[in-house]
């Protein structure tokens, strides 16, 4: 197995082990006190492992490489893209939250853009990993700052976590909202227009 390393986004964590997912699921099946060996259970570890691989795809990438292409267009007024489903795991419970993320910026002054679609790419790699909804805010608007060298950047997520609507204090329908808001867009005004861009529906 290659060497785990760190969550923040410049480095790759080490490949998925399929076979091991498997096995750990066949255990918990156990842990639970079902047969992973009756017929319905008999191909679970594997599909399970599958998902797991799937939904944890972010482990995998980093955010340098969804944002490659940028455009040349002049545009230096704030871009926004607004209602990107996101589907996450609670790092907690490793069960999902889902929502929408919000992602504006301000772009460099030489107007380097990028592409729309490398925005919600941009929210699925951090999205894609065992997360909290804070931290995966953070590492969005940081991301843009960074690669992009945006002037400002801010990054609103709205979301439901199954943690707390399937268990534990079971409030099917809350809410959390999380934001980030780095460089120009922490001017007053121009924040609050972009809040209310974001808002309006
Ligand atoms: N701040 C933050 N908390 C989260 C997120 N996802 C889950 N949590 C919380 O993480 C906390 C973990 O609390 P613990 O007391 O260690 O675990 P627990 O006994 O399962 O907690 P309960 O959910 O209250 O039953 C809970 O309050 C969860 O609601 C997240 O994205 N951000
Ligand atoms: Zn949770």
């Amino acid at each position: 197995m290659t060497d785990p390393v760190t969550l923040d986004g410049e480095a790759k964590i080490g490949e998925f082990d399929e076979k091991r997912a498997e096995n750990a699921v066949r255990e918990l099946l156990i842990a639970v006190g079902e047969n992973p060996d009756r017929e319905g259970l008999q191909e679970t570890p594997a599909r399970v492992a599958r998902a797991y691989r799937e939904i944890l795809a972010g482990l995998r990438q980093t955010p340098e490489e969804v944002l490659t292409t940028t455009f040349d267009l002049g545009h230096d007024e704030m871009v926004l893209v607004k209602d990107i489903e996101i589907v996450s795991l609670c790092e907690h419970h490793l069960l999902p939250f889902h929502g929408v993320a919000h992602v504006g910026y301000i772009p460099a002054e030489s107007g380097k853009i990028t592409g729309l679609s490398k925005l919600a790419r941009l929210v699925d790699v951090f999205a894609r990993r065992p997360q909290v909804q804070e931290r995966l805010t953070t590492q969005v608007a940081d991301s843009l700052m960074r690669i992009l060298d945006a002037r400002g950047a801010i990054v609103v997520i709205e979301a439901e976590h199954m943690c707390m609507s399937v268990r534990g204090i079971r409030k099917p329908g809350a809410k959390t909202t999380t934001s980030a808001v780095r460089g120009q867009l922490r001017d007053p005004a121009t924040r609050s227009e972009a809040m209310s861009l974001i808002m309006a529906r």
